[in-house]
């Protein structure tokens, strides 16, 4: 008998009303199709990715805040724009416009936290949204009512009021009531840099399985947080049951609608999980075609935007889609390639990390991060022109241990060499004394790094001496192609080769072995 409460008229203002119809249209747009979104993308660029050009014409007035309240919540310089374009942008879940973003760092941590508010930003921005301002607000630990305190809420809700922000966006994963609680305080849309990140996941993922496995995460995300949506509903009709009579116990029709809602949303990510398992033996297949013939296979992985791509069109002229934004990538893309001596190897890129990838989606897509931990090699892409590209690798390498690909070769590439110094290259080759600096834009390094991943790679574990009869041509170039040659003659009978061979190419060489 919960709902037996005498209605609070304060829960049904017309705000709360308004967030909960929007959150109750957010499950039947998530359950309805991806193909229904429009393709269209308006603000394509990630500023806040850019440097010194858009960093620092912040325009935003910092003269109507009195300096206490500067110094209380902090701006991160840099976030503040102009209010330029007002266009509204549809998105499958979210529309996403005009925002604050908003973080919280402990003693200490805070050019750690400016960085990562850096990040929501170019996020925000790749997912669509005009980014008006960031502050940072110190405390000891995040409040566990409203993530920022609740005095700070009350000058983040004037901040919004004064730039004209629409959303404000939590740097963390917000427990639903925090959400809520925040929601109430400021009057705007409050979201997470979870949210984020799925919302670009979302627009950015082009096969089927990539959209299934995105889908997946959204609804996983969104499950628990019915309730905190559905205790709310359930107070209104609580209300009117109240207010018509008897308390008629705890099945109002708000709860009834979470409920199906639940349900649906349940019998949805059964479907997509069977859709998700569809797609793995012939994924298998595909990679076990490859072990057969033990074509060696190098993972190039990495941070988003460190330029993956970059460096596998570079090395392969793939042609892969390269952007200055979060996560162009989301499908791999397999190539192949050939050592200098002529040896088959395939390279795949692969969606970047990002520090706090919800946890929903590595669980979706681990069936394409597994392609990683199934990889010969790891070419691991750091941008070396990032402020803190330590913690990036860390955030790699933990995701990579989570798929367990951790005992994996990896080869630390520091990409975008042409942008750093002499003196930051030095302190780099300190962090990773054996990493190879490269330039994916100028060429710089490329072959050196060729070299390198070509060492790399596995020999085939035969080692077989023949005299392969000239008519048989084809099994040298296969040997060529697929084997290590380390020494050939040509003989009376044939060639005679010594070389490093797959099981299969065994067998086809066996008849005209020699001791
Ligand atoms: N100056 C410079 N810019 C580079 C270099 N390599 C890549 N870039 C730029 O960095 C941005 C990101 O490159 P991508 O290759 O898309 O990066 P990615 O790692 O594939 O990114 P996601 O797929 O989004 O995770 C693009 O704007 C590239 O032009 C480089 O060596 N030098
Ligand atoms: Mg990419």
């Amino acid at each position: 008998m919960t709902d037996t409460t005498t209605p609070d008229p304060s829960s049904a203002n017309d705000d709360e009303v308004v967030i909960d119809s929007a959150a109750s249209d957010l499950v039947d747009r998530v359950l309805a199709r991806a193909e229904s979104r429009t393709g269209a993308r308006v603000f394509g660029t990630a500023q806040a990715l850019q440097d010194a050009g858009t960093i620092g014409d912040g325009s935003a007035d910092g003269e109507q805040w009195d300096r206490e309240e500067r110094a209380s919540l902090r701006r991160v310089p840099g976030l503040s724009t102009e209010l330029e374009d007002v266009t509204e942008v549809e998105y499958r879940q979210l529309r996403l416009e005009n925002v604050v973003l908003i973080g919280v760092y402990s003693q200490g941590s805070l050019e750690d936290a400016e960085n990562s508010l850096r990040e929501l930003a170019a996020l925000a921005e790749t997912a669509g949204a005009v980014v008006l301002d960031g502050v940072l607000q110190r405390r000891p630990h995040p409040d566990p009512a409203t993530y920022i305190g609740r005095g700070k809420a009350d000058e983040l809700k004037g901040i919004v009021a004064a730039v004209g922000a629409d959303t404000v966006i939590a740097d963390t994963e917000l427990a639903p009531s925090q959400r809520r609680a925040l929601e109430d305080v400021i009057k705007v849309k409050v979201i997470d840099r979870t949210t984020v990140i799925l919302d670009i996941f979302s627009q950015h993922a082009k096969s089927r399985e990539g959209k299934a496995q995105v889908e997946l995460a959204q609804l996983e995300y969104l499950l628990p947080r019915l309730r905190g949506w559905g205790e709310s509903m359930s107070r209104q009709a609580g209300g009117q049951v109240g207010a018509g009579g008897a308390g008629m116990g705890s099945r109002g029709p708000g709860e009834t609608k979470i409920e199906l809602d639940r349900r649906r949303i349940r019998t949805k990510m059964a479907q997509l999980r069977k859709q998700i398992a569809g797609f793995k033996p012939a994924r298998e297949a595909k990679r076990s075609e490859r072990k057969r013939n033990t074509i060696p296979s190098v993972a190039i992985a990495g941070y988003t935007n460190a330029g993956k791509s970059s460096l596998l069109n570079k090395l392969t002229s793939a042609g892969v889609l390269v952007e200055n934004a979060l996560f162009a990538t989301l499908d791999s893309t397999v190539r192949r390639t050939e050592t200098a001596d002529g040896r088959t190897y395939t390279l795949a890129d692969t969606v970047g990390f990002v520090r706090n990838l919800p946890h929903q989606l590595v669980e979706a897509f681990r069936s394409t991060l597994e392609e990683v931990a199934d990889a010969d090699v790891i070419v691991h892409v750091v941008d070396a022109h990032h402020p803190d590209p330590a913690s990036q690798i860390q955030t790699v390498r933990d995701v990579m241990g989570d798929v367990g690909a951790r005992d994996i070769r990896e080869i630390i590439v520091f990409n975008k060499s042409d942008l750093v110094d002499d003196d930051t290259k030095m302190v780099l080759r300190g962090l990773e004394p054996k990493a190879v600096f490269v330039s994916s834009r100028t060429g710089e390094g490329i072959e050196e790094l060729r070299d390198v991943i070509e060492a790399a790679l596995p020999l085939p574990e035969i080692e077989i001496r023949a005299l392969v009869p000239y008519d048989r041509g084809e099994l040298i170039s296969q040997i060529h192609e697929q084997g290590h040659l380390l020494t050939r003659s040509h003989e009376e009978g044939g060639t005679l080769i010594h070389a490093h061979v797959s099981e299969r190419l065994a067998a086809a060489l066996e008849p005209y072995k020699v001791a």
